[in-house]
């Protein structure tokens, strides 16, 4: 297995098991930059299913998806969770709500550029629903965690739901869950099946490991192998899941997003070196991007 030179995104070639190591050159010319014409609506808006009891998880995305530019980012909140959540957060906005409704009705904001569910948001009926109400709005949709659990043996529902651009972020567990299939350990065999599943569902499927595997739909696959093995901490899953969601709101293409995310998500935790919790990851984004655009 070889990987090809970085300068356009290929196809995978499974004969010949090609594949790109993710870098921006891949993807940098599609972040998204704010001009003097921006307004915070413009910029992005992000709405994230908050959970509860569960409630550190939807907060870690919120501030992961609002450090990577978005105007506007707002969790939906369980009334009864809203003094949790308000208390903790300050430009991330809680919204909350009494009903299925009411739920509903935020979900439908005009404004909203792209949702995230999952972190936190509990393997439930509740959640699978709340998942197919944000996918017929044809808007991008970032599914994890929780999210992802929830279609367990159902995954039929979710395919026919996926209308719109869609991330799937599975770690091997929520793979085999969602899927059916652990994944295999080689990274050939971990290809082909991430790709079996992105054709399934008609969406990105990004499966989570030391060496995180992005394809998409049309068969790109890109293998990112920067993360410093101090990613594996509680929480840096919900972090990147809202790195997703931010690039998404703010227009940038949903299999790029994804590389994206992946790599600042790496280059962060690198930053910060021995120590990292998922909360250091978020303030780290903006001299990460930095970097990468200086
Ligand atoms: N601060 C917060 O509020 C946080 C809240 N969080 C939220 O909590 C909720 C539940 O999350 P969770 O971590 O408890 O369960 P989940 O990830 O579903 O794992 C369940 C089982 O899957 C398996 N498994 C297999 N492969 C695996 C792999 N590569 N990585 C990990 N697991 C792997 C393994 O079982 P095994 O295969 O070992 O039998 C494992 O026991 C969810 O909503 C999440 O967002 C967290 O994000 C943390 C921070
Ligand atoms: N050994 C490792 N080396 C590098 N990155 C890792 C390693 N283990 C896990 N990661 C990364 O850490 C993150 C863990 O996410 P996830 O399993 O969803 O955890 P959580 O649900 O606690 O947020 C993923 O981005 C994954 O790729």
């Amino acid at each position: 297995m070889h990987k090809l030179a970085n300068t356009h995104i290929q196809a995978y070639n499974p004969a010949m098991s090609h594949y790109q190591s993710n870098s921006p050159a891949l993807w940098q010319s599609l972040l998204p930059q704010p001009d003097s014409n921006s307004h915070k609506y413009s910029r992005g808006y992000v709405m994230i299913q908050g959970g509860y009891p569960v409630t550190g998880a939807a907060r870690l995305a919120a501030l992961a998806a609002a450090r990577s530019g978005a105007g506007i980012t707002a969790i939906a909140v369980p009334a009864v969770a809203l003094n949790i959540y308000a208390s903790q957060l300050l430009s991330i906005m809680a919204k909350p709500y009494a009903s299925t409704l009411d739920l509903y009705a935020l979900i439908h904001d005009p404004r909203i550029g792209a949702f995230l569910i999952g972190p936190g948001a509990g393997a439930s009926k509740e959640t699978r629903e709340t998942t197919l109400t944000m996918l017929q709005t044809a808007k991008p949709v970032v599914i994890d965690a929780d999210a992802l659990t929830a279609f367990s043996r159902k995954s039929d529902s979710l395919k026919k739901a996926i209308i719109g651009q869609c991330v799937l972020t599975p770690h091997d567990g929520e793979f085999e869950k969602l899927f059916g299939l652990r994944p295999a350990v080689q990274l050939p065999e971990r290809i082909a099946q991430a790709l079996v599943a992105a054709k399934q569902t008609n969406s990105n499927i990004l499966l989570k490991g030391a060496n995180t595997i992005i394809v998409g739909p049309d068969e790109r696959v890109i293998v990112n192998e920067n993360a410093p093995a101090t990613l594996a901490t509680a929480g840096a899953g919900d972090v990147l899941a809202g790195l997703i969601t931010g690039l998404l709101a703010q227009g940038m293409p949903s299999f790029e997003a994804a590389a994206a995310a992946v790599w600042l998500h790496s280059e962060a935790a690198k930053l910060y070196g021995m120590g990292l919790i998922a909360e250091d990851l978020p303030g780290l984004i903006p001299k990460v991007w930095h970097q990468l655009t200086a």
